[in-house]
């Protein structure tokens, strides 16, 4: 049964969908990071929200890890490199807690603009101070929107429903989507320059970060509201400061820090200034979204294969799964028995699908056939990693598809390209199992075994006996024996399955057999 830890807060219900899918759950969260290390090891998943920052070294010390779930949007907290490469799949909940945090932007919006929180507070502190608190309206206000994904469209939608203007700076949105939210698409210098107030959507990357610069904010009108739900960070807060400080910025409002949790920071006790805890995703629907969304998530993958909203490897869904495993499983053995027959260093790699397999996502059977192939260099890549390491080394990676079928329901070729020829390996699925069908280019029909031995000899009477005498004498029992060849007299290879793994010795004596071109030895 695999085992998931969370390391975070998160509702209960979350530990519910682990322990109805039948996956073993442990709830341990405000670990120390060397506390994490130490027990990381025991866990096949690991779900956190914001707090666990799962880093190489955490993922190192994970042995056994398949997967990181985030009961959220932003992943900055998790290194996905190093999770990729150590083949664990990150997955988020895109839009779990996204309504509730556009809401929480208009209310910091609102805030802002009539002071709410500091009104609030001298009221009841007995002061009642109406004198000093003159809003603004967003009536007709122009609202600036800094990243228009999920999160920046809900908040769009709200603003025109307050009846303000929206303007939006995404690098990504198109102009028909802009005109479908009834937002105007401008360049960032504008929306700095034009905005009433401004409202970030964006998650932590290099084009995104200090992207409220001294510069920019320098660019604003007088009596500009900054809002920011999306990540600390994103705004210079120094410059925030002085610009409050100034009377330039009417008021802010940040939910998020560039280091949480923020307990002291200059902004704190800055007048006209609105801070909340990283409250964005925090009401009860959102949290309740979220832990489901991401315990299924994850027990679909540890159970099924199914992946979903997975940020390093493509998505498989849970009607997928089971069509595709078995091609899977023979891409996995393909290119695994491939990749221990090549003797120079991979170029290319072209995977050709014919028949039935051309009609599923082909995406998850390449990244297996990847995987398989590059075994033989670095024992622990897997499917999530193995297109990464692939670019990496420069492989270049080509997908083909021809409708036909030739000879069985499906066929997948695996073409590499090595420094020094091409070979050519194509398998298909028969009775459910994987069948080699033809192997550098020789026509063959062979099942995959954990034991193999593959020869090429000149096809000449005699050998076949000299090579069972040659296993027969070492006591290597011979399961299964396929052969094939072009035409008579030219040259023949054998695919042998044995009992036992075949040693060193063992291959030698073969390969001093008359005829013997090759020998290499296939574990699987
Ligand atoms: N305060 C909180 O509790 C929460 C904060 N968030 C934050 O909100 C962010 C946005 O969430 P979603 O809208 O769901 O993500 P999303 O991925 O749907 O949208 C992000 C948008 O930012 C745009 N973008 C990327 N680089 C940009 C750039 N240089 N300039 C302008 N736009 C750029 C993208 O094109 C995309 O449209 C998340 O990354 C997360 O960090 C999300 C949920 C809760
Ligand atoms: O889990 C939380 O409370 C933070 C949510 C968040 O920041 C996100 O989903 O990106």
């Amino acid at each position: 049964m695999p085992k998931v830890l969370i390391a975070d807060k998160m509702s209960s219900a979350a530990t519910q969908v682990f322990k109805n899918r039948g996956v073993d759950v442990d709830v341990i969260t405000g670990l120390s990071k060397e506390e994490l290390i130490d027990i990381i090891g025991e866990y096949d998943g690991l779900a956190v929200r914001s707090t666990t920052r799962p880093d190489a070294e955490i993922i190192k010390a994970a042995k056994n890890l398949k997967v990181i779930g985030r009961a959220g949007i932003g992943v900055d907290n998790v290194d996905i490199k190093a999770a990729t490469d150590q083949g664990v799949v990150v997955m988020n909940t895109p839009f779990g807690n996204a309504v509730t945090t556009a809401e929480h932007a208009i209310a910091m919006l609102f805030s802002a603009a009539r002071q709410i929180p500091s009104a609030s507070t001298r009221t009841q502190n007995g002061e009642w101070p109406k004198s000093d608190f003159k809003g603004v309206e967003l009536f007709n206000k122009t609202l600036g929107i800094i990243g228009c994904g999920n999160i920046g469209a809900l908040v769009a939608e709200r603003a025109l429903g307050l009846k303000m203007k929206v303007i939006a700076f995404d690098p990504y949105l198109t102009a028909e989507r802009a005109v479908k939210l009834g937002a105007e698409k401008v360049e960032l210098d504008a929306l700095f320059q034009r905005a009433d107030a401004i409202t970030l959507h964006t998650p932590l990357v290099d084009s995104t970060k200090g992207i409220v610069s001294r510069e920019r904010l320098g660019m604003t009108k007088k009596g500009i509201i900054i809002v920011n739900c999306a990540r600390g960070g994103l705004v210079d807060e120094e410059a925030l400061k002085d610009a409050l400080d100034a009377g330039h910025v009417r008021a802010a409002a940040l939910d998020v820090f560039a280091v949480e949790p923020a307990k002291e920071h200059p902004l704190f006790g800055t007048p006209n200034f609105i801070a909340t805890p990283h409250l964005g995703a925090s009401t009860l629907e959102a949290q309740e979204n979220v832990a489901v969304q991401v315990a299924e998530q994850m027990a679909d993958y540890l159970l099924t294969g199914a992946v979903s909203n997975a940020l390093n490897t493509p998505s498989i869904t849970a009607e997928e799964a089971p069509r595709l495993k078995p091609f899977v499983n023979l891409a996995d053995n393909l290119g695994a028995m491939t990749g221990q027959l090549l003797h120079a260093p991979i170029k290319s790699v072209e995977f050709t699908y014919k028949g039935a397999v051309t009609q599923l996502n082909t995406n998850p059977v390449t990244a297996a056939a990847l995987a398989g192939l590059l075994k033989a260099a670095m024992p622990d890549v897997n499917m999530v990693s193995a297109p990464v390491l692939a670019k990496e080394r420069g492989i270049e990676v080509k997908e083909s598809y021809v409708d036909e079928a030739e000879r069985a329901e499906s066929l997948i070729r695996l073409t590499v390209t090595t420094t020094e020829r091409k070979y050519v390996v194509v398998g298909t699925i028969y009775r459910g199992e994987p069948r080699i069908v033809r192997l550098f280019g020789v026509p063959m029909d062979a099942a995959f075994s954990p034991n193999m031995v593959y020869v090429r000899n000149e096809d000449k009477p005699g050998f076949i006996g000299r090579l069972g005498a040659v296993l027969g004498d070492n006591k290597v029992n011979i399961a299964t024996f396929s052969l094939g060849r072009m035409k008579k007299g030219d040259e023949a290879v054998c695919l042998v399955s044995v009992d036992e793994p075949i040693s060193e010795s063992v291959a030698q004596q073969i390969k001093s057999l008359d005829a013997v071109k090759i020998v290499d030895v296939v574990s699987l």
